[in-house]
């Protein structure tokens, strides 16, 4: 009879309980099991959104290490501990907390949640300076821990806050990203499938521009179940679904609401938390396991947006392919309505006199 093989030959811990009677595997396995490659993400700022990222992911079997970053140290480790007690129902992950950014040291994925949010009524543009001199704390020592990481930017204003981590990281575009108007696309979504009585996962629109005040509906690329809406609504005018639809007012209706999302979650709760953190899960999924999907996200949209100057470096959303290496490509020939490229042309504008500001 072929011996036992061990379990550390065959490439699994060596160092389990000794209750646990060791197996002998077939010839099938070749001797030997290759381990994979342990995926580490770091979430520095443990509040609302930051929580709802990591136990998003969590639940997502997406990591084999998380690690929460705080400055508040008791809150961290309380965070910490709540989330090691689900351990029973969850996928085996190591979590670490803690106040220290070495903590996050090599890294596949970091994502920056920390800083000062919205109070009722505030615009994300509002947050800037307090933020950035949060970033100035953060980002370099963040991105020296982890240099082959992907820096995956929430906190707001996520665009301009997307820019500055870029500058201070001294990371290639491709390894820096907002999550910018994914979490406002899934709304989007959300809103139009409402209003058609269908499941949003089959809906694909966009929201691209400012994750903010100034984004932009693309409604001419709407489609249901692959059909294009608002072509398809201007041939067959007179069905009802098409009165409902095709109607210049539910239409910007929808944008409002979208636009006015967060102000009213912000207004009835104090803050955002779980679309964001499913949106950001959802984003770390593309790019951990390299889906190559495309998101709506906050990327170097320099010499992208038709009528800004193509020197400018700013962040904004487009549409991108994202994989393990990060962005692996951005829509770039975009087919926009004359309103929808004047609208996305502003929002350029506006991000850009931000980031101007900040002489970077
Ligand atoms: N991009 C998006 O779609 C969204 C962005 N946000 C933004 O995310 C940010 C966080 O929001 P919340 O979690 O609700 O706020 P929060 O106040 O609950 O959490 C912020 C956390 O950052 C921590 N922090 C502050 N300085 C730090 C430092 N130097 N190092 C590590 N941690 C530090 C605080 O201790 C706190 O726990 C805000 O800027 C908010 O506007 C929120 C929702 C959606
Ligand atoms: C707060 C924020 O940016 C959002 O929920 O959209």
């Amino acid at each position: 009879m072929k011996k036992a093989t061990s379990l550390s030959e065959l490439g699994f811990d060596a160092d389990g309980p000794s209750f646990f009677r060791q197996v002998s595997l077939s010839d099938d396995c070749n001797g030997r099991t290759p381990r994979r490659r342990l995926i580490k993400v770091s979430v520095i700022g443990a509040g609302n959104v930051g929580m709802a990222i990591a136990q998003t992911i969590l639940t997502q079997d997406l990591a084999d290490e998380i690690v929460l970053v705080d400055a508040v140290a008791d809150k961290v480790r309380g965070e910490m501990l709540d989330l090691q007690h689900a351990a029973a129902f969850l996928p085996r992950v190591r979590i670490v907390s803690g106040t220290g950014i070495e903590l996050t040291g090599g890294s596949d994925l970091v994502i920056v949640t920390a800083g000062a949010r919205q109070i009722p009524g505030e615009t994300r543009l509002n947050l800037l300076q307090r933020n950035v001199a949060l970033f100035r704390k953060i980002v370099p020592p963040a991105a020296e821990a982890s240099p082959e990481s992907i820096l995956l930017i929430v906190s707001n204003p996520v665009d301009v806050l997307t820019y500055v981590a870029w500058k201070l990281s001294g990371f290639p575009p491709s390894r820096v990203i907002g999550s910018g108007t994914n979490l406002d696309s899934s709304r989007f979504r959300f809103l139009l499938a409402e209003h058609l009585e269908v499941n949003a996962q089959d809906v694909q629109a966009y929201m691209v521009g400012e994750h903010g005040d100034s984004s932009v509906a693309l409604f001419s690329s709407i489609s249901v179940g692959g059909m294009p809406v608002l072509s398809h609504l201007q041939r067959n005018h007179r069905s009802a679904v098409t009165k409902k639809v095709f109607d210049g007012e539910a239409l910007e209706g929808i944008r409002r609401a979208v636009v006015g999302s967060a102000y009213e979650v912000i207004q009835l709760k104090g803050y955002t938390s779980w679309a964001i953190g499913y949106s950001v899960a959802n984003l770390a999924w593309s790019l951990l396991r390299d889906q190559r999907r495309i998101h709506p996200v906050s990327v170097l949209a320099k010499g992208l947006v038709l009528g800004v100057p193509p020197d400018r470096e700013l962040f904004l959303s487009l549409p991108a392919r994202l994989g393990r290496a990060g962005v692996l490509g951005v829509a770039a020939e975009l087919v926009l309505t004359e309103e929808e490229n004047k609208r996305l042309r502003q929002s350029a504008e506006t991000l850009w006199g931000y980031c101007q500001a900040l002489a970077l």
